[in-house]
This record gives C-alpha cells, structure tokens and sequence, in this order.
C-alpha cells in the first residue's frame, strides 16, 4: 500500500493525502459561456478536483467579471471542491498581470467563499504570499505553494528542498512541476517525491514530471508520495497530460486493491 500523508487534507467530502491518490480537471476557457459548458461537461466524469485557471480566461484583468462567473461555476459544479489558480506569467500563467492586482483577485475570490483551495507560487515575495496566507486562513481556504519548471528537472536536493520550503511559507499541499530532458530526471522526480513523503515532508504533495517522457509520474506518481494527478477532462492544461478516462483505467492497475 502507498505511504499516505502524515497531515491529510479535507475539502468538503474529499481527503487530499489519503489512500488513494485524485483526479484533478484543470477548466482552460478563454470566455465565460465556453468556461460554464466546460464545467457542465466535465461534471459527469466526477472529477475528485476541479482547478479554474484563470489566467486563461480573457476576462482575467476584470475582477468584477471573475467573480460573476466565479459564483455561476459553483452553481454549476455544485459540491466538487474547486482550486483557484491565477498563475504567474513566468511560470507558465497564460496572462500577465501586475502583482498587485493579481493579489487582489486571488483575495478576492478567497473572501467570495466558494473556492476551496487556492494555488500561488512560492516564486511570489513574502508579502504576497504572507497577505493571500491569511486571507485563505481567514476564509478557511486551503493553500497551495508551487514551483513550476518549464524548461528542466533541477536536483533531487533542491526538489526536496523546495517541497520543505513551500512548507515552512505554510503550504496546507506542497507542489511541484518540472520538465524531463530524460528517464533519469523521471526517476529524480519520484525519488525526491518518495523522500519528502518519507522524511521531511508532512502535508499532501503534488509533484509531477510534465511532458511525454513524465506521463508515469501522472499515472504512477501516487505511489511514491504525490497525492493529485491532473487530467485532461476537455483541454490540456499542462505537457503530458492524459485524458481522464485512459489514466483512470491505468490508475485502477496500481491502486485498486486499496
Ligand atoms: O501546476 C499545475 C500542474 C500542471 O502544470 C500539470 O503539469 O499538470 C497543470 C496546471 O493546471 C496546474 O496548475
């Protein structure tokens, strides 16, 4: 049986770090009609997670427009826990905003209530990252830390490091994405996941090694500490990604008996 988290995360009926890792649908619409079908059709392949990449939509700049479509998604999703991510534009974010303003929506959305988890970058200053900690506290909204790499697979050591520090900024779940050049940077990303699972790391950890090469970690990463996979449920949010369907089927493989 795989190593569970120490500290388990609840979000509604859902446990983030429990015996089995989750599905997590990323929602990419550009515009507001398109963003709700998207959700109405993701619906029924029962998602553990949903995440709204906001940054994708086109009304991003408008923090009156994504609120007003940030209360019809609840509606539509009705209870699936939803994380709200605003990337960053020099990690991968499809806008760019100014910090400010990007603190001010994600604050935002927190105190609307009906988002359950929030993901910022540990990249962020301390500021940042200490004003949204406490508005999501405030809120009961839990907080995700993450570090994305696009273009390479650092160090097992710094990998683990980062997953340790985005704890120590207060990351309710410590994430990490990172390009593969090869297998071996497959394997160092799972060897740095199993450590921190079973050493330093207590919370749930989302890590992944994007791309083709990295499609194992999203079907087998679970089983060596990484408590979410993200899916293809409509469109791809991320390389590597693989339709919900088809890793369901292979997940069934490595965790059914559990
Ligand atoms: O950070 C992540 C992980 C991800 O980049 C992936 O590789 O699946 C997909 C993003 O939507 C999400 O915010």
């Amino acid at each position: 049986m795989r190593q569970q988290s120490k500290i388990a995360v609840e979000v509604r009926d859902v446990v983030i770090g429990g015996e089995k890792p989750l599905v997590c649908l990323p929602l990419v619409a550009k515009n507001s009609d398109d963003l709700l079908g998207e959700a109405e059709l993701l619906k029924p392949l029962h998602p553990d997670l949903l995440e709204w990449r906001v940054d994708g939509f086109a009304g991003v700049g408008n923090i009156d427009a994504c609120l007003d479509v940030q209360a019809r998604l609840r509606r539509v999703i009705g209870d699936i826990p939803l994380i709200y991510t605003c990337r960053i534009d020099c990690e991968g974010g499809m806008a760019k905003l100014d910090q400010d303003k990007r603190r001010d929506l994600i604050e935002a959305a927190i105190s609307a209530g009906t988002v359950d988890l929030v993901d910022i970058e540990l990249c962020n200053d301390r500021d940042f990252i200490a004003s949204v900690r406490s508005k999501a506290r405030e809120f009961g909204v839990k907080l995700i830390l993450s570090y994305h790499n696009f273009d390479e697979t650092p160090g097992e050591n710094f990998i683990v490091e980062k997953l340790e520090a985005q704890c120590r900024s207060g990351a309710d779940i410590a994430k990490l994405a990172v390009m593969p050049k090869s297998y071996s940077d497959v394997l160092t990303l799972l060897n740095a996941t199993n450590r921190a699972r079973n050493t330093t790391v207590d919370v749930p950890i989302i890590t992944m090694s994007m791309g083709f090469m990295g499609q194992i970690t999203r079907l087998a990463g679970g089983l060596f500490g990484s408590d979410v996979t993200f899916a293809i449920g409509k469109d791809a949010s991320a390389p590597g990604q693989i339709a919900i369907e088809r890793l369901r089927d292979a997940m069934d493989i490595f965790y059914k008996q559990v």
